[in-house]
């Protein structure tokens, strides 16, 4: 059975401890490989080898940095077939998606920091009549952490380390534990692109054990994450009295507001993908429907029957589109959403139900649910449930719409549906979240500021703010004479 290892001062190498986790498949439920389960030891070795290439790395030109991140770029764009397929075994999500959507962007990812690294400046300030100058040094951090999720594997886990290496930093960095192969994969990349060892680290195992070596590192001084907000909350209760620099992008429970003046035909599809997607597995989904009164019934009618129709089964099917869950405890913990959302009173309009997949009967089903609801504040419309599960209510006026959608501690994204350019102006500036969708939705353009507020994160990644996060600036003021 392949084993998954880590892969530290460019060779892959067994964990100290020689503990293996179970890696599953679940399209099938079975396990297909075992990750190495990385302990301190295993963090602190690939925080010495991120150390000593710091030096050399953060004095590399920017050019010969950019040449090695359009390398990776390639190199992931000429493996498309073999990461997407690694990536839909590894998660579940149908192949089709992972060709079209993961690896690609997982590649403009290091396309977009090897360009934007050479675009990248700082400010200088003269202060008149004072004969001073201050210029802005914008100086690699040093050793960084940076910690991903399972749902877009390669995907957010290039997200962050593209920039952190771009800006001159060497990286400790940890994909998921459900969904390390597509990180493994990128190892030999790495390698072939010529990538100086110990530059970019990959460390395998627990979020407890090998993700908490991590945020606890003395000397790792800056931390990225993007997961689940309770893990966001501890790793800044543990990081922030260290003083290290955070980045935190977390859960959501994005609204949908969609007007009667809006274009219908186009705002139903974008709806099913942006309610279903990935099977709900993205932070973006926009799990919260909210529809005027007067098309309401229609809007209903009209959901159910596209979500009825969409294809549930093997993701390796072309025509597959949704595919299995990620894990069976996260199988569980929608079911049991869904189980709330009755005892609630919800109405169950369409799915709710385990899917047995012909030949794949122990994979991870869930048939993609839609739940009407009476109450804002009921459970399954409040808490992140992260799986193929919407809610729906009417709203009458523009001012109820804004105040349900804003009464959630979540701040991340919202979407708009209207052809009034007035009430876009007025909802965009009222809406509580870092990202607001219009006539749209996850339309990226990787140069925008992209994060939450509330209990959605703190911090921006993407474009130059990402350069900035991973980036000290210091100020240098010099006093000169006529
Ligand atoms: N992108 C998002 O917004 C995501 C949200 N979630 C939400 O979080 C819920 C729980 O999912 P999990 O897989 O448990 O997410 P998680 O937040 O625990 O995992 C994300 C990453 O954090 C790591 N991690 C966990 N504990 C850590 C610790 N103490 N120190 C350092 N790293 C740690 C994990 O190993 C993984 O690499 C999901 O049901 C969903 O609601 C989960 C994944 C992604
Ligand atoms: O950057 C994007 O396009 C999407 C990011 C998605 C997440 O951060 C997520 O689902 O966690």
């Amino acid at each position: 059975m392949e084993t998954i290892k880590n892969y530290i001062d460019g060779a892959y190498v067994t964990p100290q401890s020689n503990e293996w986790l179970d890696n599953f498949n679940p399209s099938n439920g079975e396990v297909y490989s075992k990750i190495a389960n990385s302990n301190s030891t295993d963090v602190e070795n690939a925080y010495t080898a991120a150390h000593a290439a710091f030096p050399s790395w953060s004095n590399t030109t920017i050019n010969e940095r950019s040449k090695i991140l359009l390398r990776i770029a390639d190199l992931i764009e000429q493996n498309l077939d073999k990461l997407a397929e690694a990536e839909s075994k590894d998660n579940g999500k149908p192949l089709n998606l992972a060709k079209a959507i993961d690896i690609p962007r997982a590649s403009s990812n290091f396309r977009f920091f090897g360009n934007a690294i050479t675009q990248f400046a700082s400010e200088a300030h003269e202060s008149v009549g004072l004969n001073t100058m201050n210029y802005t040094l914008r100086q690699p951090i040093g050793v960084v952490g940076c910690i991903s999720p399972w749902n877009l594997p390669l995907y957010l886990f290039t997200w962050k380390v593209a920039p952190a290496i771009a800006a001159g930093n060497c990286v400790v960095a940890k994909p998921s534990e459900v969904t390390p192969m597509t990180a493994y994969l990128l190892g030999e990349i790495l390698t072939e692109a010529g990538l100086p060892k110990g530059v970019l680290n990959i460390v395998h195992g627990t979020g407890p054990k090998t993700g908490q070596a991590i945020i606890e590192h003395p000397n790792i001084k800056a931390i990225s994450f993007t997961g689940g907000t309770a893990t966001g909350a501890h790793i800044a209760r543990t990081a922030a009295p260290m003083f290290k620099k955070l980045s935190l992008e977390l859960g959501g429970k994005n609204p949908n507001l969609i007007f009667a003046d809006c274009d219908y035909d186009k705002m139903l599809s974008v709806t099913v993908k942006s309610s279903f997607a990935n099977q709900g597995q993205i932070c973006l989904c926009g799990s919260r429907i909210y529809v005027e009164t007067s098309i309401f019934e229609q809007f209903k009618n009209d959901f159910v029957a596209k979500v009825s129709v969409l294809k549930i089964g093997n993701p390796a099917d072309a025509e597959t589109n949704i595919g299995a869950l990620v894990s069976q405890p996260h199988l569980e913990k929608v079911e049991n959403y869904i189980k709330i959302a009755q005892e609630e009173g919800g109405t169950i309009l369409c799915g709710g139900k385990r899917v047995k997949v012909k030949g794949l009967e122990n994979g991870y089903y869930l048939q993609p649910t839609v739940i009407e609801i009476k109450d804002n504040k009921c459970r399954v419309n409040q808490e992140e449930i992260f799986g193929p599960v919407v809610t729906i209510m009417s709203f009458k006026t523009e001012d109820e719409a804004l105040a349900m959608a804003n009464d959630v501690k979540y701040g991340l994204s919202s979407t708009i549906w209207t052809n009034n350019l007035n009430r876009t102006m007025r909802l965009s500036k009222e809406l509580q979240a870092g990202i607001v969708w219009v006539n749209t939705w996850l339309n990226r353009d990787l140069r925008t500021p992209f994060g939450g507020i509330k209990e959605s994160g703190v911090g921006r990644e993407g474009g130059f703010e990402a350069l900035k996060f991973f980036t000290e600036a210091k100020n240098v003021c010099i006093s000169y004479s006529d």
